[in-house]
């Protein structure tokens, strides 16, 4: 066991360095607010947070969930800033206390995407792919950047593991970032000159606005099941929220996955131009076979899917007579899903690039086919690791770390790691985060009971909750789960879920399967506001060597 250690949070993304400055007095009109005497003074950046305020930006003061941003306005003057934009709680707050200009607008989050924009001057024609979805987001703009790589291109990338402005790394904090670090990192890339980002765009995102100003050359939907229903409401709030994404003002074109009923409303409610793709796979239900037929009305098709080792191969048929012959080397049924979505989302990129009109369009599928097989024949990009996400930690047993963490999710890596072995049990280890939707806790404990054989329930990131009042709600689902079934499953709970792991090893046997689920790559824990060094992989490592068990050399699992 290791002592508990406090981590720092990221640093701030890097700004663009040949941007100019723009005036406060232009700012303003756009947000809708005065900037009086001060309507020459030049901005040179922006930021909606404190800590990573530079010398020249301007400060967005948002009401927050735990505090108005009015209240760090100070620090951010000390910081640099050379102006301030807030709400009128802001203004009232801040009275003329400031020594820099202080200007009111009514709805400084709304307008912060364009001011954002406007400052650092946007992704310019650098083409954009914009993935959404409850399951998936990370994984498919993975497989894009790949592809894209495959393709020749130099890429960026932004999502929950790492951002890339090419082949720098920079720290994540969010899966989205806010839409001041959005718009700098997109004029980075741009400004680097990369062929082509990729992102995720998460519901949170959609909802407060941190993609406003960014227009996707193509938009990617994945699937929706339960999750963030504490923010969104219900499933139909959710829906509304990433139905967003597929309008005019963020897409140019969007490609969406149908084999789930919320997939096939957003095909059907989409006001820009849609490609379907149908898996056959059924999200949020019980898992398709591989045999089951796609529907037949979808513009992309998946079909003749097969295991290929722990991976699968497949075939992809497009419009036109497009056909694709794909191989993946990631574990789980569900990655078929995100490498065609991938696919199909580049494909239609390079037939998009091929100039308007249908007639173009046809003529462009045999060179755009043709480019893709290659560059799939060649580089086999879906095989690239996608940290925490069915990464292989040991092999006898097979000891698996996952970010699977709401049910959908987790009832699928459950499927993904079953062994066809008789007699071979899974071992599941999970939790639920704190400060979010409640009602999937419940859900998760259900599924677990379904899915495993031994359920093991512990601590995910209980944020100011308490954490066992969390593992309460998790171990409820699951009691009453196991009530309804024959021969019962056996349940544990641990509050520490390095303990929790150690236990799992420790019922293991070498034809067992383990799963740790719901954390993937993370590396700390946050417990009532401080961050604790905890990463899975090294805990179930660790516990593999002191029971004599071999670790994986490899991070994927091997045929
Ligand atoms: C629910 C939510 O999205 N909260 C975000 C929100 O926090 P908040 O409303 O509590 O902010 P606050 O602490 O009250 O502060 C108010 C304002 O003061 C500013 N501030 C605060 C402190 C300070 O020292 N200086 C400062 O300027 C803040 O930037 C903020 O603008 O604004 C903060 C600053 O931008 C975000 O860090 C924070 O994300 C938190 C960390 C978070 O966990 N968000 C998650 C739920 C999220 O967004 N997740 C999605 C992915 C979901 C998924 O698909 O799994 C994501 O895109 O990452
Ligand atoms: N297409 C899919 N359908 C259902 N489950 C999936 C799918 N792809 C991945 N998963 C599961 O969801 C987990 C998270 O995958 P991934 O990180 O790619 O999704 P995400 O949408 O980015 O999640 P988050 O926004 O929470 O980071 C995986 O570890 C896996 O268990």
């Amino acid at each position: 066991m290791r002592d508990r250690v406090l981590v720092e949070q990221p640093a701030h993304p890097p700004r663009p360095v040949h941007h100019g400055a723009v005036a406060l007095g232009t700012i303003a009109a756009l947000a809708g607010a005065d900037a009086g005497a001060s309507a020459d003074m030049a901005v040179t950046g922006a930021s909606l947070d404190s800590r990573t305020v530079l010398p020249g930006d301007l400060y967005i003061a948002l009401p927050g969930a735990h505090a108005h941003g009015a209240a760090f306005a100070a620090s951010a003057v000390s910081a640099g800033a050379v102006a301030v934009l807030t709400d009128d709680a802001g203004t009232r707050q801040l009275g003329d206390a400031l020594p820099v200009p202080v200007l009111g607008c009514p709805d400084p989050r709304g307008a912060t995407g364009a001011v954002a924009a406007l400052i650092y001057g946007g992704a310019g024609d650098m083409p954009l792919f914009g993935v959404t979805g409850t399951n998936g987001k990370t994984t498919t703009t993975y497989f894009v950047n790949s592809l894209l790589r495959a393709l020749g291109k130099t890429t960026g990338l932004i999502g929950t593991i790492e951002i890339l402005a090419g082949d720098e790394p920079i720290p994540s904090k969010l899966t989205t970032p806010e839409s001041t670090d959005v718009h700098a990192l997109l004029a980075v890339m741009a400004e680097r000159g990369l062929g082509a980002a990729s992102m995720e765009v998460s519901s949170h995102a959609l909802a407060f606005g941190r993609v406003d100003s960014v227009v996707f050359d193509v938009a990617g939907f994945t699937n929706l099941t339960q999750d963030h229903l504490d923010l969104h409401g219900g499933m139909g709030g959710y829906y509304a929220t990433k139905a967003r994404l597929f309008t005019p003002e963020h897409a140019k074109r969007a490609v969406v996955t149908v084999d789930d009923p919320w997939g096939r409303r957003m095909a059907a409610e989409a006001t820009v131009p849609v490609r379907t793709l149908a898996t056959g796979q059924q999200a949020g239900t019980d898992q398709a076979g591989p045999d089951q037929a796609a529907p037949a009305d979808a513009d992309w098709r998946v079909s003749r899917m097969r295991r290929d080792g722990i991976g699968s191969r497949f075939e992809l048929h497009g419009p036109d007579g497009a056909f694709l012959a794909v191989h993946t080397g990631l574990a789980g049924d569900f990655n078929v899903s995100n490498a065609a979505l991938a696919l199909v989302m580049v494909a239609e990129q390079l037939l998009a690039d091929a100039g308007p009109g249908a007639a173009a369009r046809t003529d462009a599928v045999p060179a755009v086919q043709t480019a893709l097989q290659e560059a799939l024949d060649t580089h086999d990009p879906f095989t690239v690791d996608v940290p925490g996400r069915m990464q292989l930690v040991g092999t006898a047993p097979v000891a698996v770390v996952d970010f699977a963490h709401n049910p959908d999710a987790l009832k699928r890596a459950l499927v993904a790691v079953r062994s066809p072995e008789a007699g071979s049990q899974v071992i599941v280890v999970f939790g639920a985060t704190g400060e979010r939707d409640a009602t999937k806790r419940p859900i998760m404990g259900a599924v677990a009971v379904e899915g495993a054989d031994v359920v093991i329930i512990t601590d995910d990131d209980p944020h100011d909750e308490d954490p066992a009042a969390i593992r309460a709600d998790v171990l409820q689902g699951a009691v009453q789960a196991n009530e309804g079934r024959a021969r019962g499953r056996r349940i544990e709970e641990f509050d520490r879920r390095a303990d929790a792991i150690f236990r799992a090893v420790e019922l293991a046997g070498p034809g067992d399967t383990i799963l740790v689920a719901g954390r993937g790559h993370e590396v700390h824990q946050e417990v009532k506001g401080v961050n604790v060094a905890l990463d899975d992989r090294v805990e179930l490592r660790s516990a593999l060597d002191h029971f004599g068990f071999p670790a994986a050399t490899a991070s994927r699992i091997e045929s």
